[in-house]
């Protein structure tokens, strides 16, 4: 049985800030420092075969840090821009709560959580799943399928995109799907890569 742990990265700058982020390389908060050290003590008794990241230094830092403190700081790790968060296009650095004051709250759900609608100049979740879901395919599952225990850490609409994938959820379901900060999200996959349970550890 292969083993699949996603964490997205720990609060950043811009989280705290309540800025859209999108590819902007922002740092982790203190907190989001300290989430990424307390996702590793839940990740000690793991043996990770392999890790991956995008190439954004918010989710290098969190591996960087739950790896440490898991007790395990040698193993390969392949970073690839394929996982970088969702580009959010004009919105990039604009406060939240502002945006939702102009354009309206459900408007800015949509541009959040939508499967298939862009964000002004950025990628919607479908966009973001179409480089996600393949380099998943062709990088990550040959693991899962030889049964490893892997570690990705990436962002909330990379994560989404695999999420809904492996939980074949839909879009009305996508929605209302959130992956909190630096919280360990554990899939046990049988032989042919098909979900048989997961959990926040
Ligand atoms: O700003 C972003 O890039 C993302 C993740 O922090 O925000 P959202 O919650 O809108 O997906």
């Amino acid at each position: 049985m292969a083993r699949l742990v996603l964490l997205r990265h720990g609060e950043s700058q811009w989280n705290l800030e309540n800025r859209f982020t999108g590819w902007v390389d922002v740092p982790l908060s203190p907190r989001g420092i300290q989430e990424a050290k307390n996702a590793g003590d839940k990740l000690r008794g793991f043996t990770f075969n392999r890790a991956f990241s995008s190439v954004l230094a918010r989710a290098n830092e969190t591996l960087r840090l739950a790896l440490e403190g898991s007790g395990q700081t040698n193993i390969p790790i392949e970073k690839d821009k394929a996982l970088n968060e969702r580009m959010y296009g004009e919105l990039q650095g604009l406060n939240k709560a502002e945006t939702a004051k102009k354009f309206g709250d459900d408007q800015v759900k949509i541009w959040r959580r939508s499967f298939d609608v862009r964000p002004p100049g950025g990628e919607s979740l479908k966009d973001t799943a179409e480089r996600v879901l393949p380099y998943y395919e062709s990088k990550i599952k040959p693991y899962v399928l030889k049964g490893e225990t892997i570690l990705i850490a990436a962002h909330g609409n990379s994560l989404r995109a695999l999420v809904m994938e492996l939980e074949q959820l839909s879009k009305e379901q996508v929605l209302e799907l959130n992956i909190p900060t630096g919280a360990p999200l554990l899939y046990e996959l049988d032989k042919n890569g098909k979900v048989l349970s997961h959990r926040y550890l």
